[in-house]
């Protein structure tokens, strides 16, 4: 399928494969694909709907209210580029995850955790929310845990992750007392053990293995594969050395395995290898090494709709599917007891939330090229499009109605970069006029995440709405914010030497 976030070949996307040189330096381009088009936007409100979320008002193919108020409200008050979040669409998807996986508990035998993976959007008012619907928190480094810690969330309840974890966020983790920690190689599970030792305390661990499993997404975001720098490949033994380390470790208690196959995952079967290949590895160790390891965090990576086309699985039957699936594997290898299932969803909770409002500046026509539509933004607040050529829907927004024919664009951003494209092929009307405003659909997750100061654009705010109201989850930021970490070299004494 081409276009979506999902393993569209060695080098479709015509920035990476020039980046890389595969197709040439001096090879044209490939031409911007015209698949999505797009057309949703101007079809009527079913189609339109879908990716925005579930208190989008859609009038016409315009985003018209947000949480109950007037987009040109928000942008007239918090200004744009601006990050939107709907609480009911955030809540509704945590509170649904929860409720999904704690219905499968009785099936399964076990009990069962959903950690919401901050990567995707780490703020202190989501992680609050996150907590108050009974999530656990899923911390990839000593910012998020920070951030977990100052948005109040038990420690017990937190779980760290991380390739390349520094003595100081270990040794953090451990003074304050992480629910879990993924070991993700076997040097840090010396480093580790020494710290604890150190610290006079146990640690409960989890192990991360590679499992060997494709999960048919995107290379950049898969880390089931063996090659990757994520975890303990299974198939070179590493997950085993890992486990026989664990086991007879004074201070480190391997309490659980864990995997993570990938990122914008659609499908389910990737999550049956998965679940088939751990609950194997759980036998395994309790017939080497004689443990009884009871916890199995299968990661997250569950995708969403991000265009209309794309259709993930409903949580209920992703709960039902994960739990059968571990509870016949279960079956199958043997196991005496089914396993605490943990999931650590990311993108599937925040993404669906978010919507980004921009401003139309510039419009330039290039007769018989291409009409670029340049907004406010660009890849500083969604790097996504260069990264992965992740495909949005994007519609006009506010209540001028625009209802000229629609025509594709390419819809870029204002950075200083030939590939600062949001979007290639996007239909929008012919009368999008410069001060319009413009709308992005599921941009909750991995966007403010990921965001940069490119072109010393300062990031966006980003404001919760629902009900009518609207509340600041992070202001925006100022140049005066970026200037205030940089001294002026002129104030430094004793001068510095000249050459
Ligand atoms: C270990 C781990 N858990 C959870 C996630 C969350 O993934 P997603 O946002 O795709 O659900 C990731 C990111 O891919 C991850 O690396
Ligand atoms: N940053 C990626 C997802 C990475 C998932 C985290 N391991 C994206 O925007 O899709």
């Amino acid at each position: 399928m081409p276009g979506r976030l999902g393993r569209p070949g060695p080098h479709a996307c015509p920035l990476l494969a020039r980046r890389r040189g595969a197709a040439g330096a001096h090879q044209r381009p490939r031409a911007p694909r015209r698949d999505r088009t797009g057309a949703h936007v101007t079809r009527g409100r079913a189609e339109v709907a879908e990716p925005f979320p579930d208190t989008a008002e859609i009038q016409d193919g315009r985003l018209r209210t947000l949480g109950g108020i007037a987009v040109e409200e928000l942008a007239e008050r918090f200004g744009t580029p601006l990050w939107l979040v709907d609480r009911a669409t955030l809540e509704g998807r945590m509170r649904a995850y929860r409720e999904a996986f704690a219905a499968q508990e009785a099936v399964l035998g076990a009990t069962t955790t959903v950690v919401y993976a901050a990567k995707a959007l780490c703020v202190r008012g989501v992680l609050e929310l996150a907590d108050d619907c009974g999530l656990w928190v899923d911390c990839a480094s000593g910012g998020e845990l920070a951030t977990a810690r100052a948005a109040g969330i038990d420690p017990r309840r937190i779980v760290l992750h991380g390739n390349n974890k520094s003595v100081a966020e270990l040794r953090d983790a451990v003074d304050a007392g992480v629910g879990r920690i993924v070991i993700d190689s076997l040097s840090e599970l010396a480093r580790l053990e020494g710290i604890a030792e150190a610290a006079g305390r146990v640690v409960p661990c989890h192990l991360r293995v590679t499992p060997g499993v494709d999960a048919h997404t995107h290379e950049f975001v898969a880390t089931g594969h063996d090659d990757t720098k994520f975890g303990l490949t299974l198939s070179l033994g590493l997950a085993h050395e890992g486990a026989a380390r664990l086991v007879a470790s004074r201070w480190l208690d391997l309490v659980g395995v864990h995997c993570h196959v990938g990122s914008d995952i659609l499908r389910l079967d990737p999550y049956h290898a998965a679940a088939d290949v751990m609950v194997r590895f759980l036998a395994e160790v309790r017939a080497t090494h004689g443990a009884e390891v009871g916890e199995l965090n299968l990661g997250g990576g569950l995708g969403i709709s991000a265009v209309p086309g794309d259709v993930p699985p409903e949580l209920p039957t992703y709960a039902a599917d994960l739990t059968a699936a571990v509870a016949e594997a279960a079956d199958a290898h043997g196991l005496t007891a089914r396993p605490h299932l943990f999931v650590e969803p990311g993108r599937s909770i925040a993404g669906p939330a978010g919507v980004t409002l921009y401003r139309v500046g510039t419009i330039k026509e290039l007769p018989g090229l291409s009409t670029y539509v340049a907004v406010d933004g660009g890849m500083s607040d969604n790097p996504r499009y260069p990264l992965y050529q992740a495909p949005h829907t994007f519609a006009p927004a506010g209540a001028v109605a625009r209802d000229g024919t629609p025509r594709p664009v390419t819809v870029v951003g204002k950075h200083c970069e030939t590939g600062d494209v949001l979007g290639e092929g996007v239909s929008l009307p012919s009368d999008l006029a410069e001060g319009d405003l413009l709308a992005v659909a599921a941009t909750g997750a991995y966007n403010h995440a990921m965001a940069s100061n490119y072109n010393r654009l300062p990031r966006p705010a980003m404001v919760l709405v629902g009900e009518g109201w609207a509340v600041e989850l992070v202001r925006r930021e100022t140049v005066e914010d970026l200037l205030a970490r940089e001294p002026s070299l002129r104030d430094a004494r004793p001068p510095v030497p000249r050459p």
